[in-house]
């Protein structure tokens, strides 16, 4: 059995129910069904405005569906008003929210705080944990990332993949199940994104979290992930492990977007 069939049989831990969302009138997820087992690494691929990134924000609350159900862990994120499904009350969308970290694309940190503070911050503001065990967590954190000799510098005085791994541990930080990335490495220099790659794959080994990567970099989504979704028009047009999406893709916009000809030519 393949590693990806293997985490398929494991319970979904994400699950997207005919899913639509449009923004002014535009559409932008088109009816859409995903379902993530616990512990797959999965890369969102496609071209710019296909929507990917949509659903990560979907996921952490900063947008919301116009149709369809989400849950995460089967917890259902809405309630249907009306035939309208509307976010459950925040009481009850705490648990959801604790179990998943995202990371941004221009990371997200407080500028005027170091770094340690910006790890330390979110475990304290969430309730999580007083200051010192805070404290103590992201310096743990820190070394995990390779970065404990910078703690006390700010976000500026980093270089961007410096920053981008204090992002990762501040994601890290709440002890989330499920990790969402945006596009990771397009602000790095090519020479650190195979260092991000390590990374994720040391917090995959480590903590065994689901995680969801949006990427425009072909390779790096080979060698980071069990499943590749192509998406198109808010729509998958493929899914499946990466050995065979990158060489062998059925759907022809896949094949069109990776400059592979068409089948049959
Ligand atoms: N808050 C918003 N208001 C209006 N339009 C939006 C909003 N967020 C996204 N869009 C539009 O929705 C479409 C899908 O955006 P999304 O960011 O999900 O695409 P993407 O596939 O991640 O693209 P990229 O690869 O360029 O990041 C785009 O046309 C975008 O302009």
């Amino acid at each position: 059995m393949s590693k990806m069939e293997q985490k398929a049989v494991s319970r979904p831990i994400i699950e997207l129910s005919n899913v639509s969302k449009a923004f002014n009138g535009v559409s932008v997820l088109d009816n859409l069904n995903l379902v993530i087992p616990k512990g797959q690494k999965v890369a969102l691929l496609g071209p710019s405005g296909s929507g990917k990134t949509t659903i990560l924000r979907i996921l952490m609350t900063l947008e919301t569906i116009d149709a369809g159900q989400v849950r995460v862990g089967g917890q259902s994120m809405y309630e249907e008003q009306s035939g309208v499904p509307r976010l459950l009350p925040e009481s009850q969308l705490r648990s959801v929210r604790a179990r998943i970290g995202m990371v941004f694309q221009h990371f997200g940190l407080f500028p005027h705080l170091t770094v340690l503070s910006n790890i330390a911050l979110p475990q304290i503001l969430n309730g999580q944990a007083r200051k010192a065990e805070a404290e103590a967590r992201a310096l743990d954190l820190l070394q995990t990332v390779g970065l404990a000799d910078k703690a006390h510098l700010l976000p500026d005085q980093l270089s961007g993949g410096q920053k981008q791994r204090v992002a990762i541990a501040r994601a890290l930080a709440l002890q989330p199940d499920i990790l969402l990335f945006d596009e990771p490495t397009s602000a790095l220099d090519p020479q650190r994104v195979s260092e991000v790659l390590d990374l994720l794959n040391v917090i995959g080994e480590t903590t065994g979290a689901t995680m969801l990567l949006v990427t425009h970099e072909m390779e790096f989504a080979r060698q980071f992930a069990d499943r590749v979704l192509f998406f198109d028009h808010g729509q998958i047009v493929e899914d499946g492990a990466p050995d065979l999406v990158f060489t062998n893709p059925q759907d022809h916009r896949t094949r069109a977007f990776l400059g592979l000809p068409a089948r049959g030519v």
